[in-house]
């Protein structure tokens, strides 16, 4: 998979050199590119906002840099992921989805968005997809797209070690939240750990953590038990 980045400020993707994405590249499982969207403004100045049509407050991200950077960065048929507060929800789901896909290209916005027309225009040769964290509001993309590229970039063959764990996450096909863990010691702090997990009865053992991952849906997000979330896992595409 190639992951490309269109930001105003990248440095705010260092992270993707760090950890999980930095292995990943250094296995080859993935290229990552970060671009810098001022690199297409042709004016002195180098101005990437203006002021919003039909009034109110803030600026807007101007449509001339960011086709040009599209047309540089993406080619035909790659998906294009625009991080919005309008977006729809990004959910362990869209990110299996995301998965499959040969080249993602995030335009992260900043101000009060990307004028509507970028998205409008990219999609006459790419896929786009609009996408949330959730409903509050940031100051711009690039949290956003650090988030999706960890979240998708996990799910490729050979990046996680231990692919079995990815069988047991919360969010994961049966749309559970995840069971409690627990580790040496056995007491800290006068707290145990529970004692079905000591006793070696791997059937009572995968019951208890059953029922926790109930208990805990039914406390914490009862709406995960009525919505359509189970079979999210769709097997990614072989690594590029
Ligand atoms: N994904 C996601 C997001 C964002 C987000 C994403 C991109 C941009 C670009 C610019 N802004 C600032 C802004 C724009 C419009 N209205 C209010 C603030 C952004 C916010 N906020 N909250 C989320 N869950």
């Amino acid at each position: 998979m190639r992951i490309d980045v269109v930001t105003v400020f990248p440095d705010y993707l260092r992270p993707l050199e760090l950890s999980l994405p930095g292995r990943a590249r250094e296995k080859g499982l993935i290229e990552v590119e970060v671009h810098d969207l001022r690199t297409w403004t042709h004016d002195v100045h180098r101005t990437v906002d203006d002021a919003p049509y039909g009034g109110g407050a803030g600026m807007v991200m101007k449509p001339e840099p960011w086709g040009e950077a599209l047309d540089a960065v993406a080619p035909d048929g790659a998906t294009l992921v625009v991080p919005t507060p309008a977006g729809e929800p990004f959910h362990q789901r869209l990110a299996a989805e995301l998965a499959t896909r040969e080249q993602l290209v995030f335009a992260c916005g900043r101000y009060e968005g990307i004028d509507a027309r970028v998205a409008a225009d990219a999609a006459r040769r790419l896929e786009v997809r609009e996408v949330s964290l959730g409903d509050y509001v940031l100051n711009g993309g690039e949290v956003a797209a650090l988030a999706v590229i960890e979240a998708v970039v996990r799910l490729l063959p050979g990046v996680l070690g231990n692919a079995a764990s990815l069988a047991e996450e919360s969010h994961g096909e049966d749309g559970l939240l995840e069971y409690p863990v627990f580790t040496r010691p056995v007491a800290w702090r006068d707290l145990a750990v529970p004692d079905v997990l000591l006793s070696g009865d791997h059937a009572r053992i995968a019951s208890w953590r059953a029922e926790e991952s109930r208990r805990r849906t039914v406390a914490r997000r009862p709406d995960l038990l009525t919505a359509d979330v189970g079979g999210w896992r769709i097997e990614p595409a072989a690594p590029a």
